[in-house]
């Protein structure tokens, strides 16, 4: 059976962005990326001159940790990166759904996957304009088609432009729960983050979804970041 590259494996810790934030669970983080945003917040494994750092791991490792983080109690696997879908998860989730862990994934929707219809969420995140990246709509498509029983969308806001790009794409598809989350344009994890900066950009989301009517958009702050700042593994 091929091996799974992972950069890092932690928690547990709580969910901190999106649908399923302060939810405890354990993350599973794969390496590598077909995408290269300019404010990736995780490049550690993104960036192939990381690599030597990832681990080439086999699905039952990957589960051997889970349990013993989570001492054996089955919650909820979050499964981020990189672009997890550019490997195949299928094995992982399948062996631990059979344990009663539950599995989330977040992915930016360039590649889908059949074995999405096996997680509990699939959280599809866009790239708007800041990023650099342009988004191949009719691969998105694929991948809310291929037949995850929960999704939602969330989209990273930096700027007026990402603003007005979250509100088009928003309402192509207003049968997706939609989160906002704003950028955090400071991702150096030897920096440290003050709570109030990001509660100040939050704010200035909020402020816009509220004038603007948006009443379908959450907004939220990515609570780990308030918590820890950018410090890696939590
Ligand atoms: C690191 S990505 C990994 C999963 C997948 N590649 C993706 O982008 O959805 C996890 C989440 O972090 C968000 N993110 C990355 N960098 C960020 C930043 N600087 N500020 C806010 N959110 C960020 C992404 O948009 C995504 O929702
Ligand atoms: N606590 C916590 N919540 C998160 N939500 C999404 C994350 C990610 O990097 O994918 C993340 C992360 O790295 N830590
Ligand atoms: S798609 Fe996700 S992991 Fe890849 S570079 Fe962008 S934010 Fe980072
Ligand atoms: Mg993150």
């Amino acid at each position: 059976m091929s091996r799974l590259r992972i950069a890092e494996i932690f928690g547990p810790t709580i969910q901190g962005e999106g649908a399923l934030i302060g939810q405890p669970t354990v993350f599973v983080r794969a390496g590598g990326c077909d995408y290269r945003c300019s404010w990736c917040d995780s490049m550690h494994a993104v960036d192939s001159a990381f690599r030597d750092t990832w681990a080439a791991m086999e699905s039952g490792e990957v589960m051997d940790r889970v349990r013993a983080l989570s001492g054996g109690r089955p919650l909820t696997v979050s499964i981020s990166g990189g672009n997890p879908a550019i490997q195949d998860f299928g094995p992982l989730i399948k062996a631990g759904r059979a344990e009663g862990y539950a599995f989330a994934l977040e992915t930016q929707g360039s590649i889908a996957r059949d074995w999405f219809e096996d997680l509990a969420m699939l959280v599809l995140s866009p790239k708007p304009p800041s990023s650099g990246e342009q988004p191949d709509w009719a691969a998105f498509e694929a991948c809310i088609a291929a037949g995850a029983p929960w999704m939602a969308l969330k989209i990273v806001i930096f700027n007026e432009t990402d603003y007005a790009w979250a509100q088009e794409v928003a309402g192509r598809y207003p049968d997706l729960p939609l989160y906002l989350q704003p950028g955090n344009p400071q991702v150096d994890p030897a920096v440290p983050v003050a709570a109030q900066d990001v509660a100040d950009r939050v704010l200035w989301l909020v402020e816009k979804v509220c004038a603007d009517g948006w009443f379908a958009a959450r907004v939220l702050p990515q609570l780990h970041v308030m918590l820890w700042g950018n410090k890696r593994g939590v």
